[in-house]
């Protein structure tokens, strides 16, 4: 199996696109440690996981992304438990235009730390073993899933220019079916009028599966070459994409 031995965190793990990017890494040997706040959802998964994977595959972590100091103290106990971390699947996100600035907490600022937090186990000057950082894809959740994309590509290259062995990909998926999805509409907040004109885009562009965007992710996670790319994916169309260069 691709990924045997490997351990993988997944945060917003316990629904949607987090549990299928789950799943998927389980079931291609790794070993993962699921973080969400949302606590019931969490170990109600983690009962279904460990009677399908094993107790000793599956780890489960009550923890809002919010707050760094709790993410921290996951991070340390995924250390313990599992001895290190291979891959690190910065999942967890909202769509809400109403609380904003939530919006940007969690998506962009919470993504930032999550990443940094993965980089501190993952990074071989660390003494980890490297490995890779997939981060995934209204004006503000769009501002903030651009400004994750930024942070991708710089890290990409500073982990290269530095060393560090981590390779760090975004994952942009187009409309998936989930919560996150069909909740989209009632918290558009000003641009309530645009949710009609959104859903026939996405009847038009076809909706994804979550397991359409899990096997993307192991693309990423598993070919060695990709490190600060975007792969695009929709329905009909699964690309990288070219961003221009100055080098
Ligand atoms: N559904 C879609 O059409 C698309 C979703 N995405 C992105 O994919 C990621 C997952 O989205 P979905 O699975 O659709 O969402 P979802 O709403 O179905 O699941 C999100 C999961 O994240 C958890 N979560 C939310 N806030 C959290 C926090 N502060 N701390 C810890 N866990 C938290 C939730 O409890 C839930 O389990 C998000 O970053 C989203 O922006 C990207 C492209 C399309
Ligand atoms: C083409 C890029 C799409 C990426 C979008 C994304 O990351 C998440 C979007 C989620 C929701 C968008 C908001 C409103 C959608 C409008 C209608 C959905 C209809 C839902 C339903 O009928 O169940």
């Amino acid at each position: 199996m691709a990924l045997n031995g490997q351990v993988a965190v997944v945060t917003g793990a316990a629904m949607g696109i987090g549990r299928a990017i789950t799943e998927i890494l389980l079931q291609n040997g790794a070993k993962v440690a699921l973080i969400d706040v949302d606590e019931i959802a969490g170990r109600s998964l983690l009962e279904i996981l460990e009677k399908q994977f094993g107790s000793d595959r599956v780890l489960f972590l009550s923890c809002d992304v919010e707050s760094e100091e709790k993410l921290k103290v996951a991070f340390q106990k995924i250390a313990e438990t599992f001895g290190g971390v291979d891959i690190f699947c910065n999942n967890a996100g909202i769509l809400n235009e109403i609380q904003w600035q939530k919006t940007i907490s969690i998506n962009l600022v919470s993504a930032i730390s999550g990443n940094y937090l993965a980089l501190e186990h993952m990074s071989r000057q660390n003494g980890g073993r490297g490995g890779i950082g997939p981060l995934p894809s209204c004006p503000v959740y769009t501002a903030s899933k651009h400004g994750l994309l930024g942070f991708t590509r710089a890290m990409a290259a500073a982990s290269r220019a530095s060393g560090y062995g981590v390779r760090v990909n975004a994952l942009c998926p187009s409309f998936v079916q989930t919560e996150l999805f069909s909740s989209g509409p009632s918290r558009l907040g000003q641009f309530a009028h645009l949710a009609d004109e959104a859903a026939q885009f996405a009847e038009k562009i076809g909706i994804l599966t979550v397991g359409e965007v899990a096997e993307a992710f192991l693309e990423l996670a598993t070919d060695e070459t990709k490190n600060g790319e975007a792969l695009l994916l929709l329905p009909k169309r699964k690309q990288y994409v070219t961003f221009p260069s100055f080098l």
